[in-house]
């Protein structure tokens, strides 16, 4: 059962697949840093009291990753995009978002999460996965399906600012009167959401996402609004394969800005756990058992790391 897997399972099963690459992590490895700051809306205060939503701005630490432990991995992969953020609130306090560019996850357990790691092991023979272990780690995982699905609908964005980054899980927001809301969320950037043609993903180079995104922040700041979901009774928070109806209330609640960005070496998010339950007073996390699992996980990647191993 689910119970049964562990983070150093996880953790060892995305060793064997991608290697070991000494002081990094072990999951979206290849990234790059930014800076900016997020101003909350007064629309935001209805649901939560957080300290984010004083209307006041709050520097943020972000970074732009892409999933796997391949740190060549190429800018081309049709798989998410991952954006984190560390908002550094007055008090000291700190909340993390971490987040990808589809609108669900491709696992409502830990236990899929890890067969699917585990079906890409590389074949020795070839130095490849082998394509009959992930065709039947799909046949058997059908909660896999609706991310594999959008990914096959949507090609890969020509630059970070051209995603949607979306929570994918249920939260809960707590206001002042201690009212809970279940809500989920997503940011949505100024710079509209964009693809690659098929014909560009062919010729466009290995590594592009990060001197685009650098050569963007130079030009001016680049800006993502924060839109809120909110949840009715019965709505489903313990499963991140699946969307809420569409037609579910949605809040402009702030406006994330990145003013410039460089590559991960030695910048500011590098030592950065982005574990995604690091929160504020007025946001909490729903009982979704992969958000649950992704602290521990984070956790043994991150000291891992952090010892250079
Ligand atoms: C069972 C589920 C999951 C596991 C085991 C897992 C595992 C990991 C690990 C080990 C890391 C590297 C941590 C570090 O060394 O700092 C990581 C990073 C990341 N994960 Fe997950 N993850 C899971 C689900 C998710 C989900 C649902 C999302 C998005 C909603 C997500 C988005 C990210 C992002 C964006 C990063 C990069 C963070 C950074 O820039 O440092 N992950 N994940």
């Amino acid at each position: 059962s689910d119970n049964d897997v562990t983070a150093d399972q996880v953790v060892s099963a995305l060793e064997k697949t991608f290697g070991v690459h000494q002081g990094e992590r072990r999951n979206h490895t290849k990234g790059t840093c930014a800076v900016g700051e997020f101003v909350g809306s007064q629309d935001a205060r209805v649901y939560s009291r957080s300290a984010l939503f004083s209307g006041k701005p709050v520097p943020v630490v972000a970074r732009f990753s892409m999933p796997g432990g391949n740190p060549k991995v190429p800018d081309t992969a049709r798989i998410p995009r991952g954006m984190a953020l560390e908002f550094r609130l007055p008090d000291g306090s700190l909340q993390h978002m971490t987040m990808l560019n589809t609108p669900v996850f491709g696992a409502a357990s830990p236990q899929t999460f890890l067969d699917d790691i585990v079906a890409k092991t590389p074949d020795p023979a070839t130095g490849k996965p082998d394509p009959e272990k992930i065709k039947a780690f799909k046949a058997s995982h059908p909660d896999s399906l609706p991310q594999a699905e959008f990914l096959a609908k949507h090609n890969p964005p020509p630059s970070w600012v051209n995603s949607s980054y979306f929570g994918i899980h249920a939260f809960k927001f707590v206001n002042r009167d201690n009212k809970t809301t279940l809500v989920r969320w997503r940011f949505v950037p100024e710079d509209g959401e964009k693809q690659l043609s098929d014909d560009e993903l062919k010729s466009a180079p290995k590594d592009f996402l990060e001197e685009k995104l650098i050569d963007r922040t130079r030009g001016g700041p680049v800006r993502w609004q924060m839109v809120l979901t909110i949840g009715v009774p019965g709505d489903n928070e313990d499963n991140p394969t699946l969307p809420w109806p569409d037609d579910r209330k949605a809040v402009s609640i702030g406006t994330l800005t990145i003013s410039s960005a460089t590559p991960q070496k030695g910048a500011e998010c590098e030592n950065i756990n982005f574990d995604p339950l690091v929160m504020t007073d007025g946001i909490e996390p729903s009982t979704d058992p992969v958000l649950l699992f992704r602290s521990p996980a984070y956790a043994v990647s991150f000291s891992k790391r952090l010892n250079g191993k």
